[in-house]
């Protein structure tokens, strides 16, 4: 018999494996595989509130080989899990093992994950995988090494059946992640329901429902872990979706349409962006009238000179998304399939029949004319749910880390026509990028009054936070208080901008009178206090002296620079305002020295 059982889990994302009792004796890696499987499950627990930064999961265990603490990162700018993980185990720290699903990333100077493993006096690190950005890959365990602590790295230091398994579920449940550190595309899930005789319709075109309401709840989880959701514009026409996470907590993505014609209804629940917004990605050109109306009701219309699966996946993998949610009918399928945009493919297969010879089926025209030709899943997993049963499994592997996946930054070199940068500007956006943290949602909390002429200081966990907090600050409405309450106390940067712009979106009264005016003060004082508060982030910013600073984002065109420098670049802009006045006061000083001596 195999020392593993597989346990096919609740997530279609990961399998995991439990271990039976005297596996440790006959497999010596075997309480290692299980600890990394264990910190891969609790990492997992986060997908969907972490993006982008990657899921990290961390357990503590005895040398006895017992649980003394485990955590996981909830969020981007929370506490690290590796921080969570030796404070629940306390004492039992000193002298343990810490197993990781990942390396922890350790960006902007930010040590606190390897620090705690340290000052809790950890013996001995097991990491699952490396960090998959080239830039932090392998910082932290030199970091870990350097203290004298023992680190192992599943495939490097020692290799196994047991382990390779393990290994596997680390970059399973970091595969948008380590997408995005090597194909220009975002990780993209298939996912459809279809009867016993293979019809996700019937030949009328009605659809709801083919799968039962538990398996449409595990839809929602999907939908809740995905950055988008993508249709074509015949389930719009057919279906009339909305497309939204429904099972009550986390987050919501964004729904994106593919329409060659725009041929799409005046009403449909897409155009209703009063909670989260849809875009429309069409042909160049198509019905101009039509796009106006979707502007009209706050729908972004994005125009493709080729508009194919692979096109409008590249426009979105430059937009940051990491990972994207098929549901459409078999057309779009087919198209998706057939460009090599699809990963993994997840079907609800339920117990029922609808015949019909026109009625359409989950993947349409791919070409194929013999059973040789199929697509091949790998890594498959059956679960069933309700009355239904659910098969998931990969189109394309999961690439590996090893060897070396070279960084966008490589890349780029390899392809100089790729490169969108000039040298002499710095590009910044994402917080894990290399300037990340002159991003307002770096993970730095900063010291600030609730309003100008308030000396009431708080901690706001991001500059983000304190912006968003800001719209509602000094209005007389114990809602807008609330509201700078809510903000405050965001567990993520990504949560308090969610707040903020929804609260300002739906109730406008609430936001202060002078706002528009105020706001560019108000990012400048966060900001400069961030910068004060960390030596290394000035350090960093006045290394870049000479160079035009430029947030990367292509569509907020206020704060950003824009797809193709449309932008205003406000954020670039304070960021290089504060660098002179950094630089300024740094001369003034060297001037006073020179004349003292
Ligand atoms: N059971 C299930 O899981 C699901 C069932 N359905 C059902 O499927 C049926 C709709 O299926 P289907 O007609 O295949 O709908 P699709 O969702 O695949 O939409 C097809 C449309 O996508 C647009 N499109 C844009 N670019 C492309 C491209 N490169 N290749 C192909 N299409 C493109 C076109 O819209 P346009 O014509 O506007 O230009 C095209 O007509 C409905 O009955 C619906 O209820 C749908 C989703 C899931
Ligand atoms: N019919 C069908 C699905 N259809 C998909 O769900 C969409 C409707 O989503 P919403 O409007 O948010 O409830 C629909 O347009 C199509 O993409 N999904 C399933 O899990 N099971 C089903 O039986």
């Amino acid at each position: 018999m195999a020392a593993l059982s597989l346990r096919l889990c609740s997530s279609p994302l990961i399998c995991r494996a439990t271990l039976s009792n005297g596996d440790n004796l006959r497999n010596p890696h075997a309480t290692d595989a299980s600890f990394i499987r264990r910190a891969a499950d609790l990492s997992e627990m986060s997908a969907g509130l972490t993006s982008p930064h990657p899921n990290f999961g961390c357990v503590i265990a005895t040398s006895s080989g017992k649980v003394a603490g485990e955590g996981y990162l909830y969020a981007q700018g929370t506490k690290p899990a590796e921080a969570l993980a030796v404070e629940a185990a306390g004492e039992f720290s000193r002298g343990s093992t810490a197993y990781l699903n990942m390396e922890p990333g350790d960006c902007h100077g930010d040590h606190t994950a390897v620090s705690s493993l340290v000052q809790a006096g950890v013996g001995r690190v097991v990491v699952g995988i490396r960090h998959p950005l080239q830039h932090l890959r392998g910082s932290a365990i030199r970091e870990l090494r350097s203290h004298g602590i023992e680190v192992n790295v599943l495939g490097e230091d020692f290799q196994s059946k047991v382990l390779e398994d393990a290994r596997k579920c680390c970059l399973l449940v970091n595969a948008p992640l380590i997408h995005r550190a090597c194909s220009r595309v975002p990780f993209s899930l298939l996912k459809y329901a279809m009867t016993l005789d293979g019809k996700i319709a019937a030949s009328s075109g009605h659809a709801a429902w083919i799968s039962s309401k538990l398996s449409r709840t595990r839809v929602f989880e999907l939908r809740g872990r995905s950055d988008a959701v993508i249709v074509g514009g015949n389930t719009v026409r057919q279906d009339d979706p909305r497309l939204t996470a429904r099972h009550g907590q986390g987050h919501t993505p964004t729904r994106i349409v593919m329409s060659q014609s725009l041929d799409l209804p005046e009403k449909a629940n897409l155009w209703d962006v009063s909670e989260v917004s849809t875009i429309v990605a069409t042909q160049r050109g198509a019905r101009k009238s039509y796009q106006k109306f979707l502007a009209s009701k706050g729908v972004e219309v994005v125009e493709f000179d080729m508009l194919n699966p692979r096109e409008v996946m590249e426009y979105f993998h430059q937009r940051g998304y990491l990972s994207i949610l098929w549901e459409c009918g078999g057309t779009l399928a087919a198209s998706a399939i057939a460009s090599g945009v699809i990963h993994k493919v997840v079907a609800f297969i339920a117990p029922k029949i609808i015949g019909g010879s026109k009625a359409p089926s989950p993947v349409g025209e791919l070409g194929m004319v013999e059973m040789t030709q199929a697509l091949n899943l790998i890594d498959v997993c059956y679960e069933q749910v309700g009355p239904d049963m659910l098969v998931s499994g990969f189109l394309q592997p999961v690439p590996d880390l090893l060897p070396v996946i070279p960084s966008e930054d490589a890349t780029f070199e390899i392809d100089p026509s790729v490169n969108p940068f000039e040298s002499s500007i710095i590009f910044f956006y994402k917080t894990w990028d290399l300037y990340g943290s002159f991003s307002n949602f770096s993970p730095h909390p900063i010291r600030m009054p609730y309003g100008e002429e308030n000396d009431d200081y708080r901690t706001w966990s991001s500059v983000e936070h304190y912006y968003q907090a800001n719209k509602f600050v000094g209005v007389e409405n114990p809602l807008a208080h609330d509201s700078v309450e809510k903000i405050r106390t965001a567990r993520s940067p990504e949560e308090a901008a969610l707040i903020g712009r929804s609260k300002q979106r739906q109730q406008p009264e609430l936001v202060r009178s002078d706002w528009e005016d105020v706001k560019i003060e108000v990012m400048y004082m966060g900001l400069k206090c961030k910068f004060s508060t960390y030596p290394h982030l000035k350090t960093m910013l006045l290394s870049t002296a000479g160079s035009v600073l430029v947030e990367a984002s292509p569509h907020d065109l206020f704060w950003g620079g824009g797809r193709e420098g449309e932008g205003l670049n406000y954020l670039g802009r304070l960021l290089m305002q504060l660098r002179s006045e950094y630089l300024a006061e740094s001369s003034v000083s060297a001037e006073n020295t020179s004349l003292a001596l």
